[in-house]
C-alpha cells in the first residue's frame, strides 16, 4: 500500500521495508489500539517515551533547517515544527484520557533504551548526513503511523465509542498525508542527483527508523526499562 506512487526512491524504500511495515500492523501494541485493549501503564509509558521522541524530532527539523539552501524548504520544516506543537497533541491527549493521568505529570521522565536508540540515531544523522538523509532517517515516521491507523480504520471501523477513536482517526486523517506526500517528493527529488553512496546511506537511514519504530511500539507494550534502577526513574530537564 504505497502512498507514493509516482515516486520511484521513496516506492522502492517502502517495497523493502514491507516485512517491517506489516510487522508493526501486527505488533500487539497496535492491535492493542485497534481493539481498544490497551493497559493504563502501557499508555503512560509510551506518553512518557514520545513526549521526549518528539521533542527529539523537531530537534532534527531544527538542524534539517541548518541545512537548507532553498527557503521552500525552510517553510517545509518550519510548518512541521507547528504541526507537532499544536496538533501532534492530540493523540497524547487520548492516551492520557483513557489512561486517567494529566499530560503534564509525564513530561520530562527519561528515556527508555529504545527511545535513546531511536533520538540519537535520528539526532547523529541530522548532525553528520545531508538534507537528503535527513529527509530519509524521519519519513518512517509519519509513513508507518499513517498506513498503520489506515488499515485499523480498514479492518476495525472504528466509532465514536471507540476509547482510541481520536488517535486512530488522527493518524488515518488525510491532514497528515499532504505533509508526508512533501517529505517523499523531496526525498525522490534529492535522489535523481545523489550519488550511489549518498543513496545507500539513505537508504540505510530509512530502514533502521522503521526497525526503530516496530522496537518503539515494543518499548511501550513490554514497558522497557534500564536493567538497573539508578536515577529513581523522576522527571529531569533535560
Ligand atoms: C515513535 C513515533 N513515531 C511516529 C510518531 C508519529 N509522528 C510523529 S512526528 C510525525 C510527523 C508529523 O508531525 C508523526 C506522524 C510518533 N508520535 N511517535
Amino acid at each position: 500500500m504505497s502512498l507514493s506512487l509516482n515516486s520511484s526512491f521513496s516506492r522502492q524504500l517502502r517495497q523493502e521495508a514491507d516485512p517491517i511495515f506489516n510487522a508493526i500492523y501486527e505488533h500487539p501494541f497496535v492491535q492493542g489500539i485497534a481493539k481498544g485493549t490497551l493497559g493504563r501503564e502501557q499508555l503512560i509509558h509510551y506518553v512518557k517515551q514520545d513526549f521526549e521522541y518528539l521533542n527529539a524530532y523537531m530537534r532534527v527539523y531544527g538542524l534539517g533547517i541548518s541545512k537548507c539552501t532553498d527557503r521552500q524548504d525552510i517553510a517545509m520544516f518550519n510548518d512541521k515544527i507547528g504541526f507537532i506543537l499544536n496538533s501532534e497533541v492530540h493523540p497524547h491527549h487520548n492516551f492520557c484520557r483513557v489512561a486517567g493521568v494529566s499530560y503534564e505529570e509525564l513530561q520530562g521522565y527519561p528515556l527508555a533504551p529504545t527511545a535513546q536508540h531511536y533520538t540519537k540515531h535520528m539526532l547523529s544523522v541530522a548532525a553528520q548526513g545531508t538534507l537528503g538523509e535527513i529527509f530519509a532517517v524521519l519519513l518512517p515516521c509519519p509513513w508507518t503511523y499513517m498506513e498503520s491507523a489506515a488499515r485499523i480504520i480498514r479492518d476495525v471501523q472504528p466509532g465514536l465509542d471507540h476509547p482510541f477513536y481520536e488517535w486512530i482517526r488522527f493518524y488515518g486523517d488525510t491532514l497528515i498525508q499532504p505533509r508526508m506526500q512533501l517529505l517523499c517528493d523531496r526525498l525522490d527529488e534529492w535522489a535523481v542527483t545523489a550519488s550511489p553512496q549518498e543513496k545507500e546511506r539513505m537508504r540505510e537511514h530509512f530502514l533502521i527508523s522503521s526497525q526503530l519504530e516496530y522496537k518503539f511500539f515494543d518499548m511501550a507494550y513490554t514497558l522497557q526499562d534500564w536493567p538497573v534502577q539508578v536515577l529513581g526513574g523522576e522527571p529531569v530537564e533535560h
